[in-house]
Formats: structure tokens, sequence, C-alpha cells
């Protein structure tokens, strides 16, 4: 999806003034958007005088960044904090914490007119194509909004600019004058692409585009994304709630657990060997269509219960309710989000395909050994033979070792020893299962959504 050509210079249609304007594009892989801390805490109130008694914590502390030209795929459970991270960083929300820059520029809190001239570079999709629509309105009322709320006259005249969007994105331009309802979910969602299309933005953020649609027509409104991306040279931020649908179209995946990011990785390292055990997870619960695939079906992985309440989120690591590989220390102490392999960052004291971060913490939590009786034994299995096969690779290098003095100091004697106890660390039953199941760590974890 990055290969685009993104160092010619876009044209944007001639202002009211007469003038065309040319904003050259940053290049490819340069940061276009920066996020550092981002917050947003949502006040509880109550009673008469709508005092504060609490906040929803839907996003808790974000720190990545999004290059010029690429597709960051952004999952996790509903309630996670997706699509408010979404609104953040369109600015359609005010962040209660944190940074936002644009091209450089920080927009944290840029005022209506402040963000005037940035609504043309950063536009949003929104999830229902039903009711994102004003069904008062035609599509050729529709697509042209964004023209006359920024005093916009394409060359041609707005018509013909809404006719050629229409075609762009598949649907007949002499449909102009139809309204939303007599179009079906698929059209109604191209009709929100090219509405976000008309200013010729750098940055679209498109919040859950297909999961509306039929599933039969979800894979064309990807592809339809994917093609404009090629065409047009535009930056996608992706927003799905499982792995399925930004498997073929990020170059790099955000998963988000509780207000925060657990795992950033390459698309393909977060496929091949996924660190956190939520990414696991919820890459297990991606259906596989191949039913010669038998060994699969055991592999799965299910989650104990429901996403924690975000008004009072778990201590520590987040996940460590309902993770079965939690100890003492995923209660207690946060992890912070470290880059363990070039490419992949992530967030966990014990994680999956590398060597343990905390090996000296053995002792599983109660709610981990329950979590574990909802995990497969091949998955336990091949959990820990990864885990150990990668500790004993990496032996006693400075890798582990510098990552957890980078993380806790007081850690970092102990992470040190990672590759004589991190096997330890999983589950003692997943030690048990690994040897006998005699995984062997060349193998490849199985590419479950294919
Ligand atoms: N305006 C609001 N006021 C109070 N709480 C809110 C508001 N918007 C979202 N929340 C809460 O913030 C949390 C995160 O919501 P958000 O919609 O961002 O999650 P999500 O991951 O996008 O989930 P979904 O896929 O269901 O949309 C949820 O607990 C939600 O109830």
């Amino acid at each position: 999806m990055s290969e685009n050509p993104k160092d010619a210079a876009v044209t944007v249609p001639a202002q009211s003034t007469g003038t065309v304007v040319t904003k050259a594009d940053p290049a490819p892989g340069e940061t276009l958007l920066k996020v550092t801390g981002l917050q947003k805490h949502f006040p509880i109130k109550k009673g008469l005088l709508q005092r504060q008694v609490g906040a929803v914590r839907a996003v808790d502390g974000l720190d990545f960044e999004v290059r010029a030209g690429e597709t960051l795929g952004v999952v996790g459970e509903s309630g996670c904090g997706k699509s408010t991270m979404g609104r953040l960083i369109t600015r359609l929300l005010e962040p209660t914490a944190g940074k936002v820059e644009f091209e450089g520029k920080d927009i944290t809190h840029l005022g209506v007119s402040g963000m005037r001239p940035l609504r043309r570079d950063v536009q949003m999709i929104f999830q229902d194509p039903y009711s994102s629509l004003n069904p008062r309105h035609t599509i050729g009322t529709i697509i042209g909004a964004p023209f006359k709320l920024q005093g916009v006259e394409p060359e041609g005249g707005i018509k013909k600019e809404v006719q050629r969007l229409l075609s762009v994105v598949g649907l007949n331009p002499e449909h102009y004058n139809r309204y939303p309802h007599e179009f079906s979910g698929g059209q109604r969602q191209r009709i929100g692409i090219a509405r976000a299309l008309a200013l010729n933005p750098k940055l679209v953020v498109a919040d859950e585009p297909v999961s509306a649609l039929d599933v039969s027509i979800q894979a064309q409104v990807v592809n339809l994304l994917d093609d404009l991306q090629q065409e047009l040279g535009l930056t996608y931020v992706i927003i799905a709630h499982d792995l399925s649908v930004v498997r073929h179209v990020s170059d790099r995946i955000a998963v988000m657990y509780l207000g925060k990011i657990v795992e950033l990785a390459d698309r393909d390292l977060l496929y091949k060997t996924p660190m956190h055990p939520y990414t696991k997870a919820l890459m297990s619960a991606v259906p596989i269509p191949d039913p010669a695939r038998k060994a699969a079906k055991s592999e799965r992985i299910l989650l104990k219960g429901d996403v924690p309440s975000p008004i009072a989120p778990p201590s520590g690591c987040r996940f460590h309710t309902r993770c079965w590989k939690a100890t003492e220390i995923c209660r207690t102490t946060e992890p912070p989000l470290l880059e363990l392999r070039p490419g992949q960052q992530v967030a966990c004291h014990h994680p999956e395909n590398f060597a343990d971060q905390a090996p000296q913490d053995t002792v599983l939590l109660t709610d981990a050994k329950e979590a574990a009786e909802l995990v497969s034994e091949e998955a336990l299995a091949q959990s820990a033979a990864t885990s150990a096969a990668v500790a004993a690779e990496v032996g006693a290098t400075e890798e582990p070792a510098k990552a957890a003095t980078e993380a806790e100091p007081a850690e970092a004697s102990g992470a040190a020893e990672a590759p004589a106890t991190s096997e330890a660390s999983a589950t003692s039953e997943a030690s048990a299962t690994a040897e006998a199941s005699g995984t062997s760590a060349d193998e490849e974890p199985p590419a479950k959504e294919k």
C-alpha cells in the first residue's frame, strides 16, 4: 500500500479567489502525524451540581506516528478506545492531555478557525454508511459540501468535480441527484469515501469502514481504499475491531487494549510472531476459511470475560486480568511499550515469541490460571516453546537486558538471566506441554487468518 509516488505535488482545486494552490506532499516514510502521550478522559458527573465523580479513561497515553504513504491499522475489541483515538487525531475531540502534531505542527489545541485549513488535509470515513449521510440531501449536495464549507471552487465547477469523484469511487456520475436511501450499503460507503476525498486530503482516518457492510461487499470497499491509495498517494489510519480487515491493507498495525497500545509492529512481524498475548488471542479469533487446517481449531484462544471498565482499569498491565501468563509483576507494574525487535514494539513482561522480560517472576496469578484453562494446550505449548527457543538463541545478549533496563531498572538484573529461566514464567504446564509437543522454534506460528 505504500508504494505510491508521494513526491509528486498534489494540485488541489482552485480557491474561490481563482488561484490554484499546490501543496507539496511529505516524502514517503516521513512522519505525517505524531502523537505523544495522548489522553482522553470523559468526565462522569453526578448530582444536582454535576460534580465530577470519575472519568472514563477511553484513551490513556498513546505514543505513535503515522508515516506518509503508509496504512496504519488499529485493532482491538469494542470499547478499547479506537474510535476515540480516531476522533482525537482528526481533532473532532479535544484531548485531555498529550500532543498531536501534523506535518510537524502542533495541532493539539487549535480552535475552529485554526483547524479550518487542516480540515482539507485530514478527513474521516465513518463506520455507518446509513447514519453518516444526511437522508434529506442528494449525494451531489453531500459530496459537494466540503467545497462549500472550505470556500473552494474546483475547476469546471462543483457539479463536474462531484461527478468525477463519483466515477473515481465506482459510482455512476449520472446519479448525482439521487438520495442516500436509493443506494445500497456498499454504495453509500463509496459516497462517504468520495466525500472524504473531495479536498485531496493527505491523511484519511477510516473508522470501521466496512464493519456495517455485508461480508461480500467488504472486500470491494477495502480494495477501493487500496486502489485510491495507490492512485492518490493517501495515508490511512484504518480502525477495525478484528485483524482480518486490516491484514491485507496495513503496513503497520497497532493493537489497542483499554486505552493503550499494547503492540505496534510491521504487519508481517505481527502476523508471523505476535509478541503480546492479547495480539495472539485476537489473531486466533479470526476465522480460518481453510477447512483442511484442522489443527487451527484447537489453537483458538478464548479470552476470559469482557474488557474491564475503562472507568477503573486494572493496575499494572491492563490485560493481566485476562492473560494466561500474568504474574505478580503484571499486576503491580505497567510494562512500557518497547521496541524488543526492530519494527516491533510491545508492552509485556512475558512476551510471546521472545525472551521473557521478567523471568524472575514465575508465580502465576489466580486469574492467569483460570485464563489458561481457556487456552488450548497447543497454543500454550507453542508459546512456551517459541519463547524458550528465542531465549536460547538470544543467549545472554544485551537485547532483552537492555530493553528491561530501559523499562524497569529494578528488573534489569533479573532480565539478564532470561535464557535460563524464561520458560518458567510462561506457565509450568505450558513448559511441560511444550516439551511434549516438540514444537520447533523454527516453525513459523501458523498464519491463522489465511
Ligand atoms: N462521549 C463519551 N462520553 C463518555 N464515554 C465515552 C464517550 N465516547 C466513548 N466513551 C467510552 O470510551 C470507551 C472507548 O470508546 P470507543 O468508542 O473509543 O471504543 P472503540 O474501541 O472504538 O469501541 P467500538 O468498536 O465499540 O466503537 C468506551 O468505554 C466508551 O463507552
